[in-house]
Formats: C-alpha cells, structure tokens, sequence
C-alpha cells in the first residue's frame, strides 16, 4: 500500500533528525542525482557531456537540488543554476560551484532552458504556500512554454513534488511545473496520489532518507497485494451462502443492460449467489447470466439504482430500508442518490454511495453544501472527505483515479490503469462487483456495525480489480471489464 502524508507531518518528524544532525539533505539529493543518472541513461545518454539545469528556490528544496547539482556535476555534467528566490540555500550553493557548477544571469532563463536536457525543479516542496507567487509564478509558465517548444522535450526530475501543485489536497491552484518523475522524500505526499494534482506528478519514485511517519496516512492507494489480504478466499467450509448473497435491484425498460453489467460485476466478483428485483429486465438478464436468482430475499448486501430513471426509484426504498434496518451493506449507485435528496440524513458507513463528481454536487447540494461539480473536480480530495463527513456514508467519488473516503482512514486513490476504462456502464459493472466484495464480508460489517472503516477498504480493493480487469491498449466494452474481473482477482491472489 502506498501511504502519503500531510506536509506537516512530514516537516514535523523531520525535525528531530535535522536538529539530531542526520544528513537528510544528503541522502535526499543523493536520491535525485541518482534518479536523474538513471533518467539520462534511460534516454541513452551519460551524466558526463550532459547539461542539467538546476531550478534553485530559496528553501530547503533548492537546497536538495543544489546538492545533487555537485554531485552531477563532479560526475561530468555542465550544471547551470538557476537562482529562483531571493534567497538561496548557501551551502548547497557552495557545494555546486565548488564541483564545477554555474550560475546563470537571471535573463537567461528561456536559453537555459532550451539547452538543457535536464532539469531539477527544486523551486519549491513541502514549504510550499500555494499558489505560486510572482516571480515564481512567471518563471514556471516561462518554463513550460520552454518545455513545449523544445525539440527535444527535457527531463525534469521533480524534487519532493512538481513546484505549484496542492501538496496536500491534490489541487492545481494555479502554474505548475509538470515532472518526468518526482522523487518524494521518504513518504508520498497526499498531491501525488490524488488528481489533478498527480497528473503532473509523472512517476513517483519515493526516496529512503532514514524517516518514518508515526502519524497516520492522510491518502493510500492500494497494490494487488494490499487487494490479496482484503479478499477471503472461499475454502472446504463455504457455500453459497456463506460466500454472500447479492441483491440487485437495478436496471429499468430505458436502461435494460445495467441490469446486466451490474450482475456481470457481481457474478465475476465472486458472488454467492446474485438475486435480480428487477422483474421487467430479468429475461434480458437470464439470457446473460442464468445463474441469476430472481426476486427478493435475504442478502448480505444489496446495489441499487444503476440504471433505474428518478421517475423508477420509489421501488428502491423498501430494499433500502430493509438494508439499513438488517444493518448489512448497500451500494446506493445512479439514481437511487436521488433518494437522499430527503431524508436519510445520518447513513451508516455500510451505505456506500458511488457517485460521479456531477452526482456528488447534487449530493453535497442536497446536504445545504454548494460545491459545483468544477470545484469538486479541482480538489476532490476535499470534496470526498466532506461527502462522507455529512452523509456518515462512504464515498466513492469515480474518475480517472477513484477517490474513496469513509467516515475515518485515509482517503483511498486508486487510478485507472489505462483510460479505456471511460466507457459506457463500466460504472454498472463496478457497483456490482463492490456488492459481492461487500457481500463477501457482509456478515462480518454487519456484526462489527456503523462506523466500520472495511466498506471504504473494500471499495478501494473493487477499484483495484476494475481499473485491472478494464486494462487495455485499445477500446473494451464495459461488459468485457465483467468478464475480465475474475483472472484479475486470480491475479491479485496468486500473482
Ligand atoms: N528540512 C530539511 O532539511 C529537509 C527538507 N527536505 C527538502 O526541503 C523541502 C522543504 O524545505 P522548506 O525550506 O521548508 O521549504 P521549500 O524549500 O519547500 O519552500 C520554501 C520556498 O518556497 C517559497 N514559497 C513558499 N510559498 C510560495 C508561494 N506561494 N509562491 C512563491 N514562493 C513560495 C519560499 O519563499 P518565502 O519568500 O515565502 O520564504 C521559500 O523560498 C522539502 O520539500 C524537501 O525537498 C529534504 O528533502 C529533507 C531534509
Ligand atoms: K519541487
């Protein structure tokens, strides 16, 4: 599991150490001199003949950067710097002139930039207010502009973070400096995992300084090994029953195939058995799956709402009821949000909501929270923390990279693979496989009551396996995602 953390509590375990006298700053310098190394090689060429450009600000980060530019440069690079602040890390600077470095007049920015195959952005990490100011502001649009109209597009190697972005919330307040690959010091930071912000993060290679956070994650993004230790593999005991009945009362005459999709996520996440209260679109079900069970009856999780019109979705309440009254976890998808426009104020966290960041506004609006769905989608990280704060339910906000919040824990961020993910009711195939891995616990969730953080864990192992199945290098159809769900649970369970 990756785990990042809130700058603060970064800045505050490193403290000790530095007043201890570890050498932090060599270590993490180190780290980008070999990262950068390594890049340059990638590319085919060598550190010597090289010439790197460092981007110094006037913090620690730019001391980072200064350090690892003596070490390119007593390694054979041309190393230009680049003074950003109006005040600069002086023994890092001292370092770098002394290994052979350069620094630059200040109008030299846009030559430099174009010449340079390589750039270190220790403008500015974790000491970061954003949004940038001026002249920082300007110089990283300049540098962009350099960047896009370089033939040759250059490296740049991102120190703790891409200088501008919202280290903790994952927003893009204003410029920032896109990475090649950003080098955290010892933790990720909440801003390379979650989006817009991680966009611009490239790959993120977290570097071992010697530190270790006490504190708990702010956000994690779960590996298929983390998915592996959440799934409980059915053994000599099971039966259909024990293995997690899943109710599905969606899909509708306008919207047949969802019921579909939805059972095809539920079968392929390892349902026990699937029962469809969905009476006007079951032959169409059948005719996929004839497995499915029709009708009502006693479950252990229930999905409503994929593909069922606002006009249709009274006939959800009474199994939302039911659900909420016998405690066991129910996927509210689509339009079955509709229905806590009013009432339902205080969900459990068994109620998971699977809304997109459209339906989370009309949620939050609902709720008396004016977030439009622009603002949602600049800082969704605090959108979702704020979903689930009111509602008491656990969010799954779905994009690019699914964000997941429950009522305590990290928010979970779990990013497509590829984005052919983006297809017409793979959103359908996820509520149903989320209802079998809830279903597969949801004895367990129902015994140990609300406030049980495993909903929003095992919605983050249903991403996981979805943006899994749904990998590809061309176009998939949402029910080729279902039929692809088990070989990625197999997958994740014996590697
Ligand atoms: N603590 C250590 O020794 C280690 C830290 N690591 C590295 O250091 C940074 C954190 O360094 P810090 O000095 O705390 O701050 P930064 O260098 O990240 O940023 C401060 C500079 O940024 C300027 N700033 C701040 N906000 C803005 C803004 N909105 N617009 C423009 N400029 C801004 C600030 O200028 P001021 O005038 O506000 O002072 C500073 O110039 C961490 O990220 C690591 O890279 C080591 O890795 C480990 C040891
Ligand atoms: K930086």
């Amino acid at each position: 599991m990756l785990r990042a953390y809130r700058s603060s509590d970064v800045a505050a375990a490193e403290r000790p150490l530095l007043e201890a006298g570890v050498p932090l700053m060599e270590r993490a310098s180190f780290a980008v001199a070999t990262v950068a190394a390594r890049e340059l090689k990638r590319r085919g060429h060598t550190v010597t003949g090289s010439r790197i450009l460092i981007l110094a600000g006037g913090g620690n980060n730019g001391g980072d950067a200064l350090y690892a530019g003596a070490v390119l440069a007593r390694r054979g690079a041309a190393v230009d710097i680049l003074r950003a602040g109006d005040t600069v890390h002086e023994e890092g600077l001292r370092a770098a002139l002394d290994a052979g470095a350069r620094v630059l007049p200040e109008d030299h920015v846009a030559t430099a930039a174009r010449a340079a195959g390589l750039w270190i952005d220790g403008l500015a990490g974790l000491g970061l207010r954003p949004p940038l100011r001026e002249p920082l502001a300007g110089l990283v649009t300049l540098l962009e502009q350099e960047r896009d109209a370089a033939p040759d597009e250059p490296i740049v190697i991102a120190v703790d973070c891409p200088t501008g972005i919202g280290i903790d919330d994952g927003g893009l307040p204003g410029p920032a400096l896109r990475a090649t690959v950003t080098v955290a010091m010892a933790v990720p930071k909440p801003g390379l995992l979650a989006p817009p912000a991680s966009r611009l993060c490239g790959r993120v290679e977290v570097a071992d300084i010697g530190l270790a956070i006490a504190e708990p994650p702010a956000v994690a993004t779960l590996t298929g090994a983390d998915v592996a230790d959440v799934l409980r593999e059915p053994d000599e005991s099971d039966h259909k029953y024990t293995r997690g009945v899943v109710l599905l009362g969606t899909g509708s005459p306008e919207y047949p195939g969802a019921a579909v999709l939805t059972a095809g996520g539920a079968l392929g996440g390892g349902a026990g058995m699937v029962r469809l209260d969905s009476p006007e679109v079951a032959h169409l079900v059948l005719r996929s799956y004839p497995e499915i069970v029709l009708g009502m009856g006693r479950a252990q999780a229930a999905v409503l709402g994929s593909g069922v019109p606002v006009s249709d979705i009274e006939r959800l309440r009474a199994p939302l009821d039911r659900a909420l009254d016998e405690q066991y976890p129910v996927v509210l998808d689509a339009g079955a949000l509709a229905l806590l426009k009013d009432g339902y104020a205080d969900l459990p966290s068994t109620a998971v909501l699977t809304p997109h960041a459209g339906e989370l506004a009309e949620l939050l609006a609902a709720r008396g929270e004016g977030l439009t769905r622009q603002e949602i989608e600049a800082a969704p990280i605090r959108a979702v923390r704020l979903a689930a704060t009111v509602t008491g339910a656990t969010i799954v906000l779905k994009g690019s990279t699914d964000l997941i919040a429950g009522p305590d824990g990290p928010v979970y961020a779990q990013p497509a693979r590829s984005h052919w993910r983006a297809t017409a009711g793979a959103g359908d195939v996820y509520a149903g496989l989320l209802g079998a891995l809830l279903a597969g616990v949801g004895e367990e969730i129902s015994r140990a009551g609300h406030g049980y953080g495993q909903p929003a864990l095992l919605a983050a192992a249903a991403s996981w396996i979805h943006a899994e199945a749904a990998h590809s290098n061309g176009p998939i159809r949402a029910g080729q995602i279902a039929d692809r769900i088990p070989a990625a649970i197999a997958g994740a369970l014996h590697g």
